[in-house]
């Protein structure tokens, strides 16, 4: 018996000839999503059959990093006014998408290094290290560093985006101000820095979260929002680890095309620290 014998009977026949057909007055799901823009983006400039996926997966992360920024701008703005519970929310989400950026290296390892040989020369000096959304999602996180918006000079623009972002609070420094708010002792060196140079770690911010985590119940919410941002760290470092493991097994030691050591340039960023105190309150707990 074929599986159609014995499937049940279909108890709406005509749910397809009544689906809509007509869109001349109304948006349908290509018009909406604008998929022709989209998908017209897709355009690859050699013959090789792997630089589809290598286009695929980082159009596919730079909407993943579009997502990540829009909510962590939304956190911050409720964030520095003082609500919590929201923004717990879209950190959340955050967490999630990061998740699915890691993943994406699993499709991409599928190119070996001959794969990829077919088609990189083709892209001359363009890299990742010129992706302005990921440099955004970094200067939000925290990790300052002016230099790094010299590649985005020809596009004034992107480059006043990322400048105003740089000079702005981080993520973590309106976690401190929520401290400060909450009674906690914050020093106004801390509260007022310089947010375009990198967070330096500091003994008095490491005694707050440790009075925080010795007494959860009290500061319940900023509790929550530590644990949500070490979440985020730690997804950040895998996103970085598995990006590097990739490039190595891809091009070994070879330059960056950015113009970077390449694995050298890439191993040292993995010595990067958002939240310092909150990895070292877990050795003084
Ligand atoms: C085979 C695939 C890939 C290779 C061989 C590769 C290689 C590299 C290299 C060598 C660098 C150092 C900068 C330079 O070019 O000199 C770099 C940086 C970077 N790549 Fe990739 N990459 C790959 C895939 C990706 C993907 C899928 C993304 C996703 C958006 C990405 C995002 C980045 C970012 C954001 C940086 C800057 C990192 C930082 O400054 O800390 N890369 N990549
Ligand atoms: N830096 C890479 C090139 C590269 O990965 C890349 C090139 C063009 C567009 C996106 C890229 N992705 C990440 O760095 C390389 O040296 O092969």
């Amino acid at each position: 018996m074929s599986q159609a014998d014995s499937a049940p009977p279909n108890t709406n026949p005509d749910a397809p000839e009544r689906a809509y057909s007509d869109f001349t007055r109304s948006l349908s799901y290509g018009d909406y999503l604008r998929i022709d823009t989209l998908t017209s983006a897709h355009q690859p400039v050699t013959q090789a059959h792997d630089e589809h996926l290598f286009i695929a997966v980082h159009h596919i992360s730079e909407v993943w990093l579009n997502l990540i920024v829009q909510e962590l701008r939304a956190a911050m703005t409720l964030l520095s006014a003082g609500v919590t519970d929201a923004p717990l929310k879209m950190l959340s989400r955050v967490v999630r998408a990061q998740e699915q950026m890691t993943n994406a290296w699993e499709v991409l390892k599928t190119m070996t290094p001959a794969d990829y040989l077919q088609f990189r020369s083709a892209f001359g000096r363009a890299s990742g290290f010129q992706s302005a959304q990921y440099r955004m999602m970094e200067f939000l996180l925290g990790n300052r560093n002016a230099t790094l918006l010299r590649p985005h000079q020809h596009r004034p623009d992107l480059y006043g985006l990322l400048e105003a972002a740089l000079n702005a609070p981080s993520l973590y420094d309106l976690a401190l101000r929520l401290l400060s708010e909450r009674g906690l002792a914050i020093a106004p060196s801390v509260l007022e820095r310089d947010f375009a140079q990198p967070y330096v770690q500091n003994d008095e911010v490491l005694a707050a979260w440790l009075t925080v985590y010795r007494d959860p119940e009290r500061y319940w919410d900023v509790y929550e929002l530590a644990e949500k941002l070490i979440d985020v760290e730690d997804n950040f470092r895998r996103w970085r680890f598995n990006h590097l493991t990739t490039v190595e097994r891809t091009i070994g030691f070879k330059t960056g095309s950015g113009g970077t050591s390449g694995v050298g340039y890439l191993r040292k960023a993995l010595d990067t620290v958002l939240f310092p105190e909150l990895w070292q309150v877990r050795t003084e707990l």
